[in-house]
């Protein structure tokens, strides 16, 4: 590899779109600039978030993944991201293990790819307490109610290691995601800023999901999103324990047992095409 040339690796779950960097085998020191232009979807290759594949020194890992939205900024956590990690460690032949322990951001996450190459992660226990969130509120609720772009608007407050708010709408084909999402995700009640849910309950088993995520905008789907929407449904007593949850790039399929269990997500990851980049 020539100086300034980086391999990488174009991949997507359902949609949620990312490009993935080996800095086990090469280094990998990207600016927040050198980010941004990389997830450009005109002067670079184009994607939702950009993951950095490391080794992890730790015992209790096999490696550490890192996260950046597309505006560049270091994030948490990323649900389609860890199933496309899982798929390319493994792809890459990086290990052959098929349930793989990694760090992130916000803690360790266990993945485990399916025979039927789809990937199961266990994505942590969701936390609803203001200050882990975080989100400015004298007490933790259900529901909080905020005045945004000039209407009073109920949402719940998760965090899925990555803060989340989630909107009941009646038909999120209508619902007004290009102005509420940003609206919220830029409300100084979330001072580290935060993803925005659109959640159509189609039964106690299925609900329909849009997201505006947190430095990417709309994106086609998010795994996170996904996990904060049921556990927001389950929480309102609407969903069981099983849900399908449909977005616009595909399904996924998320279980929840309730207060203090992790959430389970099950998902496919693709690899879409390999490249040099040149910084
Ligand atoms: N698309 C992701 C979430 C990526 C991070 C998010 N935008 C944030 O800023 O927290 C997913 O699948 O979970």
């Amino acid at each position: 590899m020539a100086a300034g040339e980086l391999l990488f690796t174009k991949m997507h779950g359902i949609g949620n779109d990312f490009v993935v960097l080996d800095g086990i085998n090469q280094v990998v020191n990207l600016s927040s600039a050198q980010v941004q232009r990389i997830a450009d979807r005109h002067f670079g290759v184009g994607c939702d978030q950009l993951l950095v594949v490391e080794a992890y020194p730790g015992e209790e890992a096999d490696f550490r993944y890192r996260i950046f939205n597309a505006d560049g900024s270091e994030v948490e956590q990323c649900g389609n991201g860890a199933r496309c990690f899982a798929r390319f460690v493994y792809d890459q032949g990086l290990t052959q293990k098929t349930t793989i322990p990694v760090m992130t951001a916000s803690g360790l996450i266990v993945l485990n790819i399916q025979p039927n190459g789809q990937v199961m992660v266990n994505m942590g226990v969701p936390e609803f307490s203001p200050e882990r969130i975080p989100f400015i509120s004298e007490r933790q609720q259900t529901l909080y109610n905020r005045e945004i772009a000039g209407e009073w608007v109920s949402f719940s407050a998760v965090s899925m290691g990555n803060p989340h708010a989630v909107l009941q709408v009646t038909d999120v084909d209508t619902a007004p995601v290009g102005v509420l999402g940003p609206a919220l995700e830029h409300h100084p009640s979330f001072p580290r800023r935060v993803n925005v849910g659109f959640m159509q309950v189609l039964g106690r088993d299925r609900i329909r999901l849009r997201v505006f995520e947190r430095g990417s905008g709309e994106t086609l789907a998010c795994g996170t999103g996904a996990c904060a929407a049921v556990v927001a449904g389950c929480i309102q007593g609407l969903l069981d324990t099983q849900v399908t949850v449909a977005l616009p790039g595909g399904d996924l399929q998320i279980r929840w047992d309730g207060e203090g269990q992790p959430v389970w997500m099950t998902g496919p990851a693709e690899t879409v095409f390999r490249g040099t980049l040149r910084l």
